[in-house]
């Protein structure tokens, strides 16, 4: 299956850990002629541009939440990819409706700007978390998601629609904020090892294995589809262990904390419903909207017999990691790797 070739492309929350790996890998590729990055802050925009100095970049200082700066950075696209959100949970939990305008108004913006200007492609992005949410950032996420279905399935069948697709990823290893510095930060500052609980079990993906699913959707996806890719994944406890392992402190005291809010045992990629319409790919699943029409009558007559005869794909039924897998992955980080050298190199004397 061969690349699609983009010319124009905007990535909303491009100065994020996904909008500037894409932004890196389409400069790389050499397929593109402009990549706009749309986002709220100009400092991290200043920063951006002074690093890369490619001409085929373009800054857009705007929010997702304001149609006008969306519309405007629209004109002339023919390919999105929306990552701009709010993605902490506890932000989101404390501020609902703060991720209610930016998650849920603002992914509307984008979806229906998109469909005005003539773009080709538009790809969401998405979070296991949007699946059977406990919490409120899961929650926007899954209405992001059935708003750009419901797009979807309002142009379906038109020959030059946009075509929109959305994709799901567990945690981004290494993401800022997230657990594996943190415990990287316990280890060299010498204080106990936090853990929520032991059994608790998350899908692992290093961020160029999402940006990798995104350009996927953009190149396969039919108009509604949502992408997930195969990961594995591990409990807390062994990720605990093989990070001690990786930096040789294999005793390093832990301490058992507890659940914080929101939190799930387990997190769920796609549901029984969702894959009983999905198609196999290899390393990924294509989960074809439901389009049936949902006119009060036939949601009541037409249902669907084959439901039942799958499972929820889910961190805990799926293809386990055991502590060597762990480690084996976490070395292919770049960010791995460099703290590893330098604790190696002498910096814990
Ligand atoms: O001190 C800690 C902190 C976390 N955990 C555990 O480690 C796992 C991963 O925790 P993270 O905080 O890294 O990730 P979350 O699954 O909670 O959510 C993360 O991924 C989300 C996207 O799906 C959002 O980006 C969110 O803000 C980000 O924290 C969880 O099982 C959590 O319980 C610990 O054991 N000890």
């Amino acid at each position: 299956m061969t690349a699609k070739r983009i010319r124009t492309v905007l990535i909303t929350g491009g100065t994020g850990s996904f909008g500037k790996t894409m932004l890196r890998t389409l400069l790389d590729g050499n397929d593109v002629e402009e990549v706009r990055v749309f986002s709220r802050d100009e400092e991290k925009q200043h920063v951006l541009r002074s690093t890369l100095l490619d001409p085929r970049i373009r800054f857009y200082i705007g929010d997702v939440r304001d149609r006008a700066g969306v519309e405007h950075a629209m004109r002339g696209v023919d390919c999105v990819f929306h990552a701009a959100a709010l993605k902490q949970v506890p932000s989101c939990e404390f501020f609902p409706m703060e991720a209610l305008r930016t998650n849920i108004v603002g992914s509307e913006n984008v979806v229906r700007a998109g469909i005005e200007a003539g773009v080709r492609s538009l790809v969401c992005l998405s979070t296991d978390k949007a699946v059977f949410p406990v919490n409120a950032m899961g929650m926007s996420k899954a209405m992001m998601e059935k708003v750009a279905q419901a797009a979807a399935r309002e142009i379906v069948g038109e020959s030059t629609a946009t075509t929109i697709s959305c994709v799901r990823y567990g945690n981004v290893m290494y993401s800022r904020g997230s657990v594996i510095p943190l415990f990287i930060e316990q280890i060299k500052s010498g204080l106990p090892i936090t853990i929520t609980e032991p059994t608790m079990t998350r899908f692992l993906m290093p961020l160029r294995d999402s940006v990798a699913l995104v350009r996927f959707a953009f190149d396969h996806a039919r108009q509604g589809d949502l992408f997930i890719k195969k990961a594995p994944a591990a409990t807390i406890a062994d990720l605990v262990t093989a990070i001690k392992q990786l930096f040789s402190r294999p005793d390093h005291p832990v301490d058992v904390i507890g659940w914080r809010h929101g939190e799930k045992l387990y997190e769920t990629l796609a549901n029984a419903q969702e894959l009983s319409h999905s198609e196999d790919l290899g390393d990924y699943y294509r989960i074809a909207m439901d389009d049936r029409d949902l006119n009060y009558k036939s949601y009541f007559v037409e249902g669907d017999r084959e439901t039942a005869e799958y499972e929820d794909y889910h961190s805990h039924n799926s293809e386990r990691m055991s502590v060597e897998d762990v480690k084996a992955l976490l070395m292919t980080l770049p960010e791995m790797q460099s703290e590893l050298e330098s604790w190696n190199g002498g910096a814990r004397q």
